[in-house]
């Protein structure tokens, strides 16, 4: 006999249909990070506000909800951030060995100018006082937190045909003056959004020789650490 919780379990899951289930796994197989195939057509702000509510029924560490968004559609806010990453990608392109630093180069990272929405994600960790349910010994779950919130507006964004394209080739200064964010608060992403022409059907990435998908048999343990 399955015990109360088990058939409780089977009780929830038939509140899926079959199709519910398939489009959950869909947004996520299909949702790929986008650098150039932003549309310039703006995005409605009821859409805007399905994704950020989206984001907003993430979990967090003791419902801390530590997460603020910024939304900027300013074309020249826009280009002082481009700029920031222009410079951080320099930087960056130095960093890796010279056989790789071509193909680097060759790399579309942003869409900052090209996607008519920028959201910058940030993390306050002073949102619900000094001590946290469940962050007591870890305080980086705040900004854990606040990364379950930007995946549930990826996902969200890919049902609705939105691409997202999350930018992190900047320095935290450069970001924070452009923006006026305080010290205290975390800076935790750049995402350009727009609708978009086509989607790679594969990560970016892989499809031009950077690196490709790890085996998840590989990446699996039972029960213990054990690397080979
Ligand atoms: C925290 C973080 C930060 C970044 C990214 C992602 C994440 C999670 N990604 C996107 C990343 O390259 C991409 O997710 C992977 O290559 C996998 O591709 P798909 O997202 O499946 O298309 C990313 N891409 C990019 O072109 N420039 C960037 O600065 C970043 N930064």
């Amino acid at each position: 006999m399955p015990s109360d919780s088990s058939s409780d379990k089977i009780k929830l899951a038939e509140e899926f249909t079959q199709a519910e289930r398939d489009a959950v796994y869909k947004a996520i197989a299909t949702r790929r990070d986008v650098r150039d195939q932003f549309l310039d057509v703006p995005l409605p702000d009821d859409l805007i506000g399905r994704l950020l509510g989206a984001a907003h029924a993430a979990p967090s560490v003791g419902f801390m909800q530590p997460w603020n968004f910024i939304v900027i559609r300013d074309v020249q806010m826009r280009q002082a951030a481009f700029e920031a990453f222009s410079r951080a990608n320099e930087e960056a392109a130095a960093m890796f060995a010279p056989e790789r630093r071509d193909l680097y180069r060759s790399l579309k990272l942003e869409g900052i100018r090209k996607a008519p929405v920028s959201i910058c994600v940030t993390c306050d960790p002073q949102r619900a006082g000094p001590v946290v349910l469940g962050r007591t010994h870890n305080p980086r779950m705040d900004s854990y937190s606040t990364v379950c919130a930007i995946q549930n507006l990826w996902l969200a964004a890919r049902a609705e045909g939105v691409g997202v394209g999350w930018v992190s080739i900047f320095r935290d200064d450069d970001v924070r003056s452009l923006l006026g964010i305080p010290e205290r608060v975390e800076v935790v992403a750049w995402l350009c959004l727009g609708y978009v022409e086509s989607l790679y059907t594969e990560p970016e990435l892989a499809v031009k020789g950077w690196r490709q998908r790890l085996s998840l048999d590989e990446l699996i343990f039972e029960e213990r650490w054990s690397e080979p």
